[in-house]
């Protein structure tokens, strides 16, 4: 049996969001395997930096990328394609527990690298059309805690805000793609690096 006190991979909550299906589970992954696995990941992974384009401007994307899967379907998003790598295999393992609690087979994970502070995501939805409808995404984090804010397309007063932790687990499925757009904002303050994975379905 396992006593670990410190995760509890079924502890959840169930975000309060119309329009939305988003499910939080703080512990998924204790303490040290999350250390273990942020500080193999930073060593491992083939990051890179793309340029991205927007409104016909091309700037340097503010964080570190890199996409693995299990087919080779490019992935494109803001004017960027990228071609994935074989899952190694921390994020084969990492993949097959989240599996287990969102019941869908991902074939790709996105992942992202925020250096510090001034790495961030601008507003988004994960909703290209590689995606399909109503996209299931799973997100885990290991490393610096960073705000996760959500606003509703239309409803403008409708937004949500949570800290992602070390080793937690955000699965958003349902209409939240369709219905609401998701940021990392930058922060002033002086943080230590932080990893997040997205796992997809990409067709
Ligand atoms: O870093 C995060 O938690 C979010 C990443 C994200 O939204 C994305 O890669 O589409
Ligand atoms: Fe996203």
């Amino acid at each position: 049996m396992n006593l670990d006190l410190f995760s509890d991979q079924n502890d959840s909550v169930q975000l309060d969001m119309v329009d939305a299906d988003v499910i939080y589970y703080p512990t998924f992954f204790d303490p040290t395997t999350s250390t273990n696995l942020f500080k193999t990941l930073l060593k491992t992974i083939n990051w890179q930096q793309d340029d991205i384009t927007i409104f016909g401007k091309t700037y340097q994307q503010p964080r570190l990328t890199s996409l693995y899967a299990n087919n080779s379907n490019p992935y494109t998003y803001s004017n960027i394609t990228m071609t994935p790598n074989p899952f190694t295999k921390e994020l084969q393992w990492i993949k097959e527990r989240v599996e287990v609690v969102s019941n869908v087979k991902f074939t790709t994970c996105l992942l992202n690298l925020y250096r510090d502070g001034m790495d961030s995501n601008g507003w988004h939805a994960d909703n290209e059309k590689e995606l399909g409808n109503n996209p299931v995404i799973a997100s885990v984090s290991f490393g610096e805690e960073r705000w996760f804010h959500f606003k509703h397309r239309i409803h403008k007063t409708a937004k949500q805000k949570l800290k992602l932790k070390h080793g937690s687990l955000l699965i958003m499925q349902g209409k939240t793609q369709e219905c609401w757009l998701h940021q990392i904002p930058k922060t002033k303050k002086i943080i230590q690096p932080r990893i997040n994975l997205t796992f997809r379905i990409i067709k």
